[in-house]
């Protein structure tokens, strides 16, 4: 798996203050929607682009358009609802499945609760977006998901990553598929309970509210 750990002052001012436990939610919303848009720009470097004669009002021209099959953004629900708008605002012609998946805070198992993807995925290049790679267990449960139905492209947009959840997708995909992160942070570890350190907390809960 390809790791883009993006490095910039706007990317840094902004995760800091969404880390801040006193960041309320609404705040803690607007923030994710603003660090996906910067995301966005270097999670679609290698979207495919077709050319495309067009005409302006000075002369005929080739430019580029995004290509057939349109790209599919995958959020998984809960929190990564949370970035679908930051990403689909620079991909308007994107698709959008949803996955709803989570994690069993006492085995750390991600328990899928909805699936709504298209069949077939062949020569789709999927997005999954979700604030928090901790284990990995649900990231690879995810790409999996992508996998099966055909997909070899994926870029996961993420917030926080541990770098033993890296580890585990690094391992689970192996060479199948082309995977590629693009990540504000990684932290430093995983606590007793799996959370990220110094992570945000729980990203779900924060945007959302505790369930
Ligand atoms: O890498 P993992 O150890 O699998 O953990 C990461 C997952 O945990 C969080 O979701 P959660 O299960 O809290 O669901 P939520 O979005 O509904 O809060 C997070 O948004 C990821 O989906
Ligand atoms: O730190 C973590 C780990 C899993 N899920 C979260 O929302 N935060
Ligand atoms: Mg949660």
């Amino acid at each position: 798996m390809r790791v883009h750990a993006v490095d910039h002052p706007l990317v840094a001012h902004k995760l800091t203050i969404l880390r801040d436990e006193n960041t309320p939610s609404p705040i803690f919303r607007q923030l994710v929607d603003e660090l996906v848009t910067l995301l966005a720009y270097e999670a679609t470097r290698e979207v495919r682009t077709e050319s495309r004669e067009i005409t302006t009002p000075v002369a005929p021209t080739v430019g580029q358009k995004i290509a057939e099959p349109r790209p599919l953004v995958v959020p998984i629900l809960r929190a990564g609802l949370g970035m679908l708008d930051g990403l689909t605002r620079l991909l308007p012609t994107a698709e959008v499945g949803f996955l709803g998946m989570q994690r069993d805070e006492e085995t750390l198992e991600a328990v899928t609760y909805a699936n709504r993807l298209p069949d077939d995925l062949s020569g789709r290049h999927c997005f999954l977006v979700d604030p928090m790679l901790a284990t990995g267990g649900t990231l690879v449960a995810a790409i999996d998901y992508l996998f099966e139905r055909g997909a070899r492209h994926v870029t996961c947009v993420c917030i926080i990553a541990a770098p033993e959840g890296i580890d585990v997708v690094n391992r689970a995909v192996g060479d199948r598929v082309d995977v590629e992160l693009v990540v504000a942070a990684i932290d430093e570890r995983l606590d007793e309970n799996a959370y990220i350190v110094p992570g945000l907390g729980d990203a779900g809960d924060r945007l959302y509210g505790v369930v």
